[in-house]
């Protein structure tokens, strides 16, 4: 989640979609290159090896000890996992997946009806650019705010492929069953309150999705999709391409690649639970390499808990051989993007 609120006094720059860059020639604008290059932007770099678990078997009634086991190590160590089970059929994340693709391939013309306003943080587009500076992503996105309901902005709905509207509207129901599972998972894996990560997502819990398209680039040892960054969300839910591997993780300084599970979502930390653990779990730092032959797409889903609740570490979690970390915190997406937009950590922000 590189972008989450809108910044008061930033100025903001408008840029062209790489869509319409790839019409307009072959050359990459500066504006895209990491000068400094990617290292190892290609397979060379290892798997990684995060557990894929079966949601029925997080459930309260059919859990065991085993399983938070895993969820657990595969939080602590990587801060991510992927699941499987959870209530959607292969062939309808197929469907999510193909109206995404549907949606990027309709004429340029038709998608600048969903144009993201310059000020706004919602509508077809591409990263917000504060400045000059800015090393660009090469990827468009759509971004919307898909929960509660009632905080739609249709306008920004695509109606073009016709399925859009409908299919998403499921997938975000789905995901709220799945959301709950797992934040509940989460907590007993702690041996916290079950409602722990629950209370703090809150009432006025929201969730933002963000389609990712990622055009083939050809300098992918000089330009991301997404630059290295960590999620502010409590977690993030992501339905990755299918066929194409680009996401990668870090760990203790290096960098290894998702495995693509087709019939799995990836599940991250972010930075909103790393704070409520006391840093026990990761909010793992990720980015997205480029392709030089094939696009790619994936689908983020990022929970966002109630501005209005305190996010602090638990303090069953505070002990002498793990001092508290974080102080409290409120609306931590507020202060995300300034942080984000220095280059720096935003969770540094909530470091004692
Ligand atoms: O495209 C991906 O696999 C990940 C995208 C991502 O990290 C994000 O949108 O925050
Ligand atoms: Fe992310």
């Amino acid at each position: 989640m590189a972008e989450s609120s809108t910044p008061a006094k930033a100025e903001l720059l408008a840029t062209k979609t790489v869509q319409e860059l790839l019409t307009e020639g072959e050359l990459v604008p500066q504006k895209y290159v990491h000068k400094e290059g990617i290292p190892d932007p290609n397979s060379s770099v290892e798997l990684m090896d995060t557990p894929v678990i079966d949601l029925d078997l997080l459930t309260p009634s059919s859990t065991t000890v085993e399983q938070l086991d895993k969820l657990r190590s595969a939080l602590t160590e990587w801060g991510c996992f992927q699941v499987i089970n959870h209530g959607m059929t292969p062939e309808f994340l197929d469907e999510v997946r193909e109206i995404t693709k549907q949606f990027f391939a309709i004429p340029v013309e038709e998608k600048q009806k969903y144009l993201r306003p310059v000020n706004d943080i919602e509508g077809y587009g591409n990263d917000m650019v504060f400045s000059e500076q800015q090393t660009l992503d090469w990827t468009d996105r759509l971004y919307l705010t898909v929960y509660p309901p009632d905080q739609r902005k249709l306008k920004f709905w695509p109606e073009n492929p016709k399925s859009f509207r409908g299919t998403i509207d499921q997938y975000i129901r789905k995901l709220q069953v799945v959301t709950v599972t797992v934040l509940k998972a989460m907590a007993r894996s702690l041996n916290l309150e079950e409602d722990f990560f629950l209370d703090k997502y809150g009432e006025q819990r929201k969730m933002d999705a963000r389609f990712n398209f990622y055009p083939p680039c050809s300098r992918p040892d000089h330009v991301l999709g997404v630059k290295p960054h960590a999620d502010g969300t409590i977690i993030t839910i992501l339905l990755q391409d299918k066929e194409v591997e680009g996401l990668q993780f870090q760990k203790d300084d290096e960098w290894f690649r998702a495995l693509i599970v087709p019939e799995a979502l990836l599940i991250n930390v972010g930075d909103q639970a790393e704070i409520l653990t006391n840093g026990m779990f990761k909010s793992p730092v990720h980015k997205v390499v480029t392709n030089a032959l094939k696009e790619r797409i994936s689908l983020a889903v990022f929970c966002i808990p109630d501005s209005d609740k305190e996010i602090e570490p638990s303090e069953s979690l505070i002990n002498e051989s793990r001092p508290r970390l974080y102080r409290k915190m409120k609306n931590y997406v507020g202060i995300y993007f300034e942080y984000y937009q220095q280059g720096r950590r935003p969770i540094e922000a909530a470091k004692i």
